[in-house]
């Protein structure tokens, strides 16, 4: 059945590659997509895709903002809300976290207002759905020395402003379903990689820099790990998640490629020796420099429940992955050098 989708922060890296996907996957759906154009987000990250197709809408627009927010739902007959737009960088709430609760805090109970009140009205609250697009990190971090996993039961342990901020929207969420009997379904995944992510990331950090021949900034003792999961099978997940997910239910996405950033950035590097053999071994470009604060040190995602209960797994090796990222950021420097 032909549906109707608000997106949040489409714009952005994440939520670029889902509106991407879905208008492959399902191209009867209509996508209405709201994003502010914060730094992070870029109209050009959809309009490939887009800009032909009469199921798509784009809405410049802050989540925050509750008449716009109220105008949507009462505009369009939403049947389901995918709530991508958050203030994302880690770095950044640690320097001003400020923008992280109007986003990701204020602008989530706004949303879940606006839903409850139209689909109250309608006496759809309970069929209609609010997916919440969380993050590993909402759990803390994990040690070097063990195995262990962040699996659904783990307690929420945020452990910076952005984490905080995310944790604090999952649990309003949560809330909804509980108090309004809201149908509300939460992810969470770890740290995705793939086409479109802002260049402050480290993954699109280390080839930019190591592009223009400049120090590739790695903090601390570059052995923090990383989960990685490549951004179209996180897409696959929230698809299968937002359509057959359980209400009230939450699932982890994770992408079973723990590296440290040591490990990550030479692989990198070996890739870009191949593809750019004339320059400089990128590799002598590793500048080790002074750590993130509070900086967690591994995360690892435990995601049987999404593998049992929806069938879904990661389908990209993670080799493949990576080289195809790394040739997308190089076919698009010698596009538009920075
Ligand atoms: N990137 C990851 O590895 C990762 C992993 C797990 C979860 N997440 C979550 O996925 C979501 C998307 O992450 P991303 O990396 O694509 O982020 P991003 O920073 O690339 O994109 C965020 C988008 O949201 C928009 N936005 C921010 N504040 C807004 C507001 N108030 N109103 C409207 N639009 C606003 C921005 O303009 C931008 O287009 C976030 O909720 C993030 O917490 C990200
Ligand atoms: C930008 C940058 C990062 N790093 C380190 C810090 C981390 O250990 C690792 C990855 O950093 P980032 O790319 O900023 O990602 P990280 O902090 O893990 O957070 C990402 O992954 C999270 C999911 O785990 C998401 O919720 C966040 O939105 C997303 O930004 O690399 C460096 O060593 N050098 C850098 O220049």
């Amino acid at each position: 059945m032909s549906k109707s989708l608000l997106v949040t922060g489409g714009a952005g890296f994440i939520a670029s590659n889902f509106i991407h996907y879905m208008m492959q996957r399902h191209p009867d759906y209509q996508i209405i997509n709201i994003d502010k154009l914060t730094y992070a987000g870029s109209e050009a990250n959809v309009q490939e895709n887009t800009a032909s197709s009469g199921n798509y809408q784009f809405i410049k627009g802050d989540i925050a903002d509750e008449q716009l927010v109220n105008n949507i739902f009462t505009e369009y007959d939403i049947d389901g809300v995918i709530h991508f737009a958050a203030e994302s960088h880690v770095d950044r709430s640690i320097n001003d976290a400020k923008a992280f609760i109007e986003s990701n805090v204020l602008g989530t109970i706004v949303l879940l207002q606006a839903a409850r009140d139209t689909w109250e009205k309608t006496g759809e609250l309970s069929t209609r759905r609010f997916h919440q697009i969380s993050t590993d990190e909402v759990y803390g971090a994990l040690d070097l020395e063990t195995n262990e996993k962040f699996n659904e039961q783990t307690p929420y342990d945020p452990r910076n402003p952005y984490s905080a901020s995310k944790a604090g929207a999952d649990m309003l969420v949560k809330s909804f379903g509980q108090t309004y009997g809201m149908n509300v379904v939460t992810s969470s995944s770890s740290n995705n990689y793939g086409p479109r992510q802002h260049p402050e990331k480290l993954i699109p950090t280390i080839i930019s820099n190591a592009l223009q021949g400049k120090p590739i900034p790695l903090y601390g003792d570059g052995k923090n790990v990383r989960d990685w999961l490549y951004v179209e099978d996180h897409c696959r997940a929230i698809d299968l998640i937002f359509h057959e997910g359980k209400a009230l239910e939450k699932y982890n996405i994770g992408g079973g490629n723990e590296r440290t950033n040591n490990e990550l950035t030479r692989i990198i590097c070996d890739i870009l020796d191949h593809l750019k053999p004339e320059q400089h071994s990128h590799k002598s470009l590793i500048t080790y420099i002074g750590d993130r604060k509070g900086h967690d040190r591994r995360y690892a995602v435990d995601d049987s429940k999404i593998r049992n209960t929806l069938g879904w797994k990661p389908l990209t090796v993670f080799n493949n992955g990576l080289n195809k990222t790394v040739e997308w950021y190089v076919d698009q420097w010698e596009k538009a050098p920075l």
